[in-house]
């Protein structure tokens, strides 16, 4: 069965209300282009509203860029998976690895997040991947199956989950893991999930992040198990972000 293209737009603590605007016509001018392939933005919360008041095309999805694991409650700052869906958004980004390191989501908080998205009916958005020093280590595969089990201990049916792959010494460096890089750990990434979940598994949709621009893009869509992108720098620049879109439309020929 074909994998449909999937680029999704990790716009971090970055944009405004002018940059919504400008993206939301740049998208739907371009989505002619890019009719195979669906794109999902994930804003900072508080710039949902704007995107929801921007004009959509079919293939438009708002998502956020983390949540909270329980329902409701005291817990300051943070927005859970029933706020996230009144903003309009059906996709979550979990276990990115700026959250892991900084923000306090270790593997238990990351799984129990699975959890609770997996039963509202969201798409999550895992990501994994390893750092400079593992990679260097030879610990790349180890370290992504660690974290794989560890995120999806407790699931079972694997509908609505999609893995991003993103080495942490490649995003925002400029470093972009060469396509024969990235495939290598997508195909094990693929394998894992085919042993895991069997043939529903081998068919998730599996992206790379890391420093993806215009320019690389198509190179590394290419690859056989790489279905499209989880994009932090270039998101934030219309001309560069349609492009990547549109270099994702090649993936499904
Ligand atoms: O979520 C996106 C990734 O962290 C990649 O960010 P980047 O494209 O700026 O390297």
């Amino acid at each position: 069965m074909q994998r449909q293209p999937l680029v999704i737009a990790n716009w971090k603590m970055n944009g405004d209300r002018h940059l919504v605007a400008s993206m939301a016509e740049a998208l739907r001018e371009s989505a002619a282009k890019h009719p195979q392939v669906d794109v999902v933005v994930c804003p900072p919360a508080v710039l949902l509203p704007a995107w929801q008041q921007a004009a959509f095309y079919d293939n438009l999805k708002l998502g956020c860029q983390d949540v909270n694991e329980h329902g409701h409650g005291a817990h300051t700052g943070e927005h859970s998976v029933a706020l996230v869906q009144e903003a309009g958004v059906s996709v979550a980004l979990v276990g990115h690895s700026e959250r892991r390191q900084f923000y306090g989501d270790t593997a238990e908080r990351i799984a129990a997040k699975v959890n609770t998205l997996q039963a509202s009916g969201m798409t999550v958005v895992l990501c994994v991947g390893e750092s400079a020093q593992q990679r260097e280590q030879e610990q790349t595969f180890v370290v992504v199956a660690q974290q794989l089990h560890d995120a999806l201990q407790h699931v079972e049916q694997c509908s609505n989950l999609v893995i991003a792959y993103e080495p942490v010494w490649a995003i925002g460096t400029g470093l972009t893991a060469s396509p024969g890089q990235a495939q290598e750990v997508h195909a094990f990434i693929r394998n894992w999930l085919s042993d895991k979940f069997g043939p529903a598994g081998a068919n998730l949709q599996l992206l790379y992040g890391g420093s993806v621009k215009a320019d690389n893009a198509e190179q590394l869509f290419a690859q056989a198990d790489i279905d499209g992108g989880l994009i932090g720098g270039a998101s934030l620049v219309p001309e560069q972000f349609v492009a990547i879109c549109n270099a994702a439309q090649t993936r499904s020929k």
